[in-house]
């Protein structure tokens, strides 16, 4: 379609994370040439997609494995020249803070015979409830090709999955599951530990982030060679963004003349960079970083009516890499050699201090398989809290470095959850709202097109690419 009037001049995106620097590669797509983008980042590229050293390799600390069917991700390594990384298997054991629950062999007949035994039916009428989702979740690649953009998170979610999506944010994943007809026993020691695992917290999560995490436990999951935060620096390299290194304070709305006279509207940014107080002003602002006091604190100065605040509060989760030797005793195995596990998983109780643990390979070399446990390793432990020196001398009979990273990492979810808009003001676009549905790298990257497109479509009045009603009926007949 020939757009009707000039492309922006400049375009702001605050935060460098995988949902900043995707918003920067479809904005580039979408306005072309001629528009300078600027990325604000107050620390790092890569924001959550982060690795820690530790004798010399790099290990993911934050964002670490992606679901085979995040096709943006996949389209990015292959697009930017990077190279996908199977993650590895490690056999997997289910610790309830008195003993193991579940004990995954090398064997896959002697496995199911245990599930079987222990859950019934339960394990493959949860993947069959999962794949359903994940079907309907599939729509956004579609809509997303033919363009169409939403104007809210729970009008994308709708269009995915009807009122049935919207719903899962209102429910816990233990009440859905519960009316789906699972037992409180595959609940507690199956799906809880999932949820543990992946979003410090329990059960009583919302189903869709419930769904998410549970689809992040599936097989063939991978992950980036080199490191996850690579997607992000080619993508920066991919859009011709400019990277300004500094903290936006805050944000407010500027109207200037034109040589013509006309008057033209635009967002004064003002950040703060080692140089001192500084800014610029930009036809259009992408937010890509969580909007709290606690995370971005930016200020919407003199907007009428006033930006709301968003209380969205953030789950604290610390991600400790240590290289040592496993204490199995603390897990109740007296014969260390007997002891097999390369990721233990836990239930809810609240004598346990940690929310999982398990063997990682450095970032340059995921692909081969896990050290054998026993021998000395590199372990990725999850606490809410820093670890102590008597825990770690708890979980380890011997170890020689501790690396720690400290993360405000997803939203402390807590049902019924409403997302904060996209549009936060005329030209002023939200990514992370999308993170109260569930936060993962894929749903940071879907966020990121949509608002390049919602941006794109606004700009040029193009309402018809806007909120479309029935798209799935509608794509069906469209080729
Ligand atoms: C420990 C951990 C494990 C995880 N594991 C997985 C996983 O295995 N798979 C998965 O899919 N997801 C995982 N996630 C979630 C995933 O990492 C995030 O959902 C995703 O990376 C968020 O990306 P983002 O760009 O939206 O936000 P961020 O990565 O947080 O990016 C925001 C950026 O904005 C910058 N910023 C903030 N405020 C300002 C300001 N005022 N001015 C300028 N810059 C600012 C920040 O420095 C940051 O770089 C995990 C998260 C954590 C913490
Ligand atoms: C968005 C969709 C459809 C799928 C994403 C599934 C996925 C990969 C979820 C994981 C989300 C998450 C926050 C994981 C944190 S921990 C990851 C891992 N277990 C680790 O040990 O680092």
């Amino acid at each position: 379609r020939r757009p009707q009037r000039d492309a922006p001049g400049k375009i702001a995106v605050v935060g460098g994370g995988i949902g900043g620097t995707a918003a920067a590669y479809f904005l580039r797509q979408k306005f072309g040439r001629s528009v300078r983008l600027e990325v604000l980042e107050k620390a790092a590229v890569g924001g959550r997609l982060a690795t820690l050293e530790m004798e010399g390799a790099g290990y993911e600390a934050g964002g670490s494995v992606l679901h085979p069917l995040n096709l943006h991700m996949k389209h990015f390594v292959k697009e930017l020249g990077l190279s996908v990384a199977p993650a590895h298997g490690s056999l997997v054991g289910i610790y309830n803070g008195e003993e193991f629950v579940f004990e995954e062999s090398s064997w896959y007949i002697v496995n199911l015979l245990k599930l079987l035994w222990r859950y019934g039916l339960n394990p493959l009428r949860m993947y069959m409830w999962v794949e359903d989702i994940l079907d309907k979740f599939m729509r956004i690649y579609r809509y997303q090709t033919h363009d169409y953009a939403f104007s809210s998170n729970e009008r994308l979610l709708h269009a995915l999955g009807g009122s049935d999506f919207t719903q899962m944010l209102n429910q816990t994943i233990d009440e859905a599951m519960q009316k789906a007809g699972f037992s409180h026993k595959f609940i507690n020691e199956v799906v809880c530990p999932a949820m543990r695992v992946n979003y410090g917290q329990g059960i009583s999560i919302n189903s869709f982030v419930g769904a998410v995490s549970l689809a992040g436990v599936e097989s063939g999951l991978w992950s980036v060679k080199g490191g996850n935060k690579l997607v992000c620096t080619g993508l920066i390299y991919a859009s011709k963004a400019e990277v300004i290194p500094g903290t936006v304070l805050s944000i407010e709305p500027k109207v200037r003349p034109r040589p013509s006279g006309d008057p033209v509207k635009l967002y004064q940014v003002t950040y703060n960079t080692t140089s001192g107080l500084t800014g610029d002003t930009y036809d259009i602002v992408v937010i890509a970083a969580p909007l709290s006091r606690k995370m971005a604190n930016i200020t919407f100065k003199n907007f009428d009516p006033p930006v709301p605040d968003f209380p969205n509060p953030y789950h604290q989760t610390v991600t400790t890499l240590v290289h040592g030797r496993l204490n199995s005793s603390f897990f109740g195995y007296r014969d260390p050699s007997a002891f097999h596990f390369g990721a233990i998983f836990t239930t809810e109780n609240p004598k346990l201090f940690i929310n999982s643990l398990g063997v990682v390979s450095p970032v340059e070399d995921v692909g081969s398989e896990g050290q054998l446990p026993l021998q000395s390793a590199i372990w990725k432990v999850f606490s809410k809290e820093v670890l102590t020196k008597e825990q770690l001398n708890l979980l380890f009979s011997s170890y020689d470095s501790v690396k720690v990273k400290k993360w405000l990492a997803y939203p402390h979810y807590s049902p019924p959850e409403k997302c904060p808009p996209v549009i936060l003001h005329d030209k002023i676009y939200y990514l992370n709202g999308i993170e109260r549905a569930a936060s993962a790298v894929e749903m940071s990257v879907i966020a990121a097109k949509n608002a390049a497109l919602l941006a794109y479509h606004r700009w040029y009045g193009n309402t018809d690419m806007i909120d479309q009603e029935d798209l799935h009926e509608k794509l069906k007949t469209e080729l």
